[in-house]
């Protein structure tokens, strides 16, 4: 990342964040001057109590001064910082739903290279970070500066060279904490970096969380995540050290200045060019000072931390994603689908995976695609789904070209099964209806039946309303697949994909989905991957697909007589039941 990127495009970025929230923000700082004007006109109060006291005179009118300012500083700062929050929060809530926003619609190609624990990380720690930005960074800064002009110029009314005195301290410590403000950005950027990492380390450990137990990886999966802790931890160490230094700087910065100013002031007390009210003023304005500079170095680093998170939430942002088009196509007939002379690769550095790949499948009826593993099978749907666009030939759906498809109605004329048919933590309801939102009961107690699921809904504790667990564990492999289907088919797709599951299903599941699927193709266009010799049997035509390239077409009869990979894959590769 350029220093550019790092530097001045954040804090343009940082300011559209704002903007929104202007009008509350300048409340808020309206609101924050009022605090600070209260606070600034208390040493004067004081001295004028001390003034009062040496000359006899009443301390009624300067103390019920004092009190005023005191309870109108407190009320009002509370107020102001309460709106801070609660606009730091809104802040927080918008960039959220931004990335969200953003994350759910970046092509398929490009979240092949992102990690999601890191993805995640983004959204929930780098947002938050935002926050302080806002309320210990902007805001309090404003006010502090207020508070330091506001202090320089009541120090300058009491005495000009003790003033002098001070700033020569402030100016030299200000500048060296300037020097230290880019390597705090430079390292927080490392250091939210480093809990992505970590956040990356652990997902992958909970995504295969069988797989690690299976094979008694435990212990070191927990060392691979303790160690990306560990980085996270070294980078926070040096986060914390240089903000330490800023912080040691500006305490430093108030002591010796208050050392100066003792040794200056009490000399000019005693040559009788200053009064002691008014060196105990100036003290205490300088004692005013330590908070104010405080605040700004505060706000400083706070500011190097958000745009460092900035950095983070930009670079996703900056992806591109697809093109959100809205479903205008209403349903309709089955459509064919045509692959001619289909040139794919994932991307320029891999193996071309599809090289010449050409067949036809007619609206209706069902059209197997089999093939050694790695063929390129899944690659069609993935081509048909647009997740991905082929570079060479022709991908006609319903006799358009893909690409003159709008996206959303393409995707509303497919439904689509993945192999692994994923089902998401939820109801069984809730599962059956994601992507058919509107369907009605009717309609989705037809769908159930005809995956022959009526039987596990009547089975489960609470029916449809059954939490199914997270990715689905309550469900057999079998059960997965036939939701999958249903939900599928619940959004009356005009072409059906299904990649088979290879697992191995029992034998009253096998023959219910081989059912599903032929009952499906009689009302819709099927294109499946098959990997059980039972689906193939029944379908209308079967495409074989070899090293990403299609070898024959027929049905199960012809191509046992005609080709001699389709045999051997009848033979030994399907799970025949
Ligand atoms: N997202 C991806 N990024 C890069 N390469 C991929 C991706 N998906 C698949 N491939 C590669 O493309 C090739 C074809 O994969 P594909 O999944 O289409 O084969 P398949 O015929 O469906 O195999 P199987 O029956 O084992 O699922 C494989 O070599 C695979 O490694």
């Amino acid at each position: 990342m350029d220093d550019d990127a790092g530097g001045k495009a954040p804090m343009r970025v940082l300011i559209g964040y704002l903007r929104p929230h202007r009008w509350i923000l300048v409340l808020g700082g309206v609101l924050s001057l009022v605090g600070s004007a209260a606070g600034l006109a208390m040493p004067l109060l004081a001295k004028y109590v001390v003034d009062a006291f040496g000359a006899k005179q009443s301390m009624a009118a300067p103390l019920i001064g004092l009190t005023v300012a005191v309870v109108i500083g407190a009320v009002v700062s509370a107020g102001g910082s309460y709106l801070m929050e609660r606009t730091g929060e809104g802040i927080v809530l918008s960039a959220r739903r931004r990335l969200v926003d953003r994350l759910l619609r970046l092509r398929v190609a490009d979240v092949d290279r992102l990690k999601p624990g890191d993805l995640l990380s983004r959204v929930t720690g780098d947002t938050t970070l935002l926050r302080s930005v806002l309320t210990n960074g902007i805001v309090d800064s404003i006010g502090s500066v207020f508070m330091l002009i506001g202090a320089i110029v009541m120090m300058a009314a009491m005495d000009g060279i003790l003033l002098l005195v001070t700033l020569l301290v402030v100016v030299v410590i200000g500048g060296l904490v300037a020097l230290i403000m880019p390597k705090i950005q430079r390292a927080q950027h490392q250091a939210q970096e480093a809990v992505g990492e970590m956040g990356a380390v652990l997902d992958r450990a909970l995504q295969a969380y069988r797989t690690v137990k299976a094979s008694g990886a435990e212990g070191r999966e927990v060392e691979v995540v303790g160690e990306a802790a560990g980085r996270a931890r070294d980078r926070g160490l040096q986060v914390a050290g240089w903000t330490s230094l800023a912080g040691v700087a500006t305490w430093m910065t108030v002591q010796i200045a208050f050392l100066c100013v003792l040794a200056v002031g009490g000399a000019r007390v005693a040559s009788g060019a200053l009064e002691v009210s008014s060196l105990i003023a100036f003290l205490l304005y300088l004692f005013y000072l330590v908070a104010p500079i405080g605040q700004l170095v505060e706000g400083a680093v706070q500011l190097q931390n958000g745009l460092a998170a900035l950095k983070r939430i930009r670079e996703i942002e900056d992806l591109p994603g697809e093109p959100d088009t809205p479903v205008t196509e209403q349903r309709g007939e089955p459509v064919g689908v045509s692959f001619e002379s289909v040139v794919f690769q994932y991307g320029e550095d891999r193996e071309t995976v599809h090289k010449d790949v050409t067949f036809e499948v007619p609206p209706g009826g069902l059209t197997a695609l089999v093939g050694p593993s790695g063929a390129g099978k899944s690659t069609v749907f993935a081509l048909l789904e647009r997740f991905y666009d082929h570079q060479g030939g022709t991908i006609t759906v319903g006799g358009r070209e893909i690409r003159d498809w709008p996206l959303g109605d393409l995707r509303a004329a497919l439904g689509y099964v993945e192999q692994d048919a994923p089902v998401l933590a939820g109801t069984l309801r809730e599962n059956l209806l994601f992507a058919a939102q509107d369907s009605s009961e009717e309609e989705l107690w037809r769908a159930i039946r005809r995956t022959r699921l009526d039987d596990l809904v009547s089975r489960l504790p609470e029916g449809l309303e059954t939490a199914v667990g997270h990715r689905g564990v309550l469900l057999s492999g079998g059960e997965r697949q036939r939701v999958a289907i249903a939900r599928a088919l619940l959004r009356k797709p005009r072409l059906l994909l299904l990649d088979e599951a290879t697992s191995q299903l029992d034998a009253v599941n096998e023959l219910r989905l081989r059912e599903v699927i032929a009952e499906v193709a009689a009302e819709t266009t099927v294109l499946v991957i098959a990997h059980r010799l039972s689906t193939v049997t029944n379908a209308d035509r079967i495409v074989v697909m070899e090293a990403g390239e299609v070898r024959a077409v027929g049905t199960h009869d012809e191509l046992v007589g005609a080709d001699e990979l389709y045999r051997e894959l009848a033979a030994t590769q399907f799970l025949v039941s």
